[in-house]
């Protein structure tokens, strides 16, 4: 147990995100139930798990957008809301129609305002220039986003996501159809943003091992059950087995890991041994 701070000391901060008990159904459907997950300032969370485990319904869930059917979650101690400014997103890589006329700093200056589109200043200004230059993005600034490579839009996402300085990033599968630099590119850019800014991240992916070595903890929903830890406490063939209620081996080499086994079952295979 933690020893109570002392009398007169300021209360600890509440953490970025904070589940407790929190259970999500749809119908008779669930998709998670039981979870604990408390979130720390800075800590980079992995979420891994096979298609329709409810990755992304944890998400939205912390979004705001879907109600929880058990238990609770916290954002910064209060409870999760539509809208949050505490909360950035970088949602699942798009590529944008190659005719909008909006610009990269458009996007930021989103982020910025929220939905007062259109407030300016000379603050606002330096503040969409400061990011821009913090995702590496200053060169593409004025360009349409739809002429920006796929790799190019996700910096641009990241530094949108950041305009409010948020508490908790939360990122939906943000390296999907980028090629591997530009997912070293990517993965690196958050994390060093949360080293810096204290941000902390939900990171949603497919693939772990870009992300391996930024991972503090993962979190896997798995179909017979979830579990929270260091990469190298849950990914072992013995604990994903019993997540999976099936035999799943993990295999590590040079510094990867691959996962073999489980989601045959689920209709397709979580880490195809490259
Ligand atoms: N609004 C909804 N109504 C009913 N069922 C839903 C709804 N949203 C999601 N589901 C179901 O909940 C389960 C979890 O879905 P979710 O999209 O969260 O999974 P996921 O882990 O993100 O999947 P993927 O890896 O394929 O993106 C799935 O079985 C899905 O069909």
């Amino acid at each position: 147990m933690t020893p109570a701070p002392p009398a007169g000391a300021p209360a600890p901060a509440p953490p970025p995100l904070a589940l407790r008990g929190a259970a999500l159904a749809y119908g008779d459907r669930t998709a998670w139930s039981g979870l604990d997950l408390e979130v720390a300032r800075g800590e980079f969370v992995t979420v891994l798990g096979p298609n329709g485990s409810g990755k992304t319904s944890l998400l939205r869930a912390v979004l705001g957008l879907q109600p929880l059917t058990g238990g609770t979650l916290h954002v910064l101690g209060r409870s999760a809301r539509r809208g949050s400014r505490a909360v950035g997103y970088v949602p699942q890589q798009r590529l944008v129609d190659p005719v909008t006329p909006v610009r990269a700093r458009d996007l930021v200056r989103l982020g910025i305002d929220g939905d007062r589109w259109g407030l300016g200043g000379r603050r606002h200004r330096a503040r969409v220039d400061e990011l821009l230059e913090a995702v590496g993005a200053t060169a593409y600034a004025d360009v349409p986003l739809g002429l920006l490579s796929g790799g190019e839009q996700q910096r641009v996402r990241i530094a949108q996501a950041l305009g409010s300085s948020p508490a908790l990033l939360l990122c939906d599968e943000p390296l999907l159809s980028l090629d591997l630099a530009r997912q070293e590119e990517v993965t690196a850019l958050i994390d060093a943003t949360r080293r810096t800014t204290g941000t902390a991240v939900v990171f949603v992916t497919h693939e772990i091992n870009p992300v391996l070595p930024y991972t503090d903890r993962v979190l896997y929903l798995a179909p017979a059950g979830h579990a929270v830890g260091t990469p190298a406490d849950v990914l072992t063939g013995e604990h994903l087995s019993r997540l999976y209620g099936t035999r799943v081996d993990v295999l590590r080499a040079q510094g990867r890991v691959v996962i073999v086994g489980g989601d045959e079952h689920h209709g397709h295979h979580l880490e195809e041994a490259s």
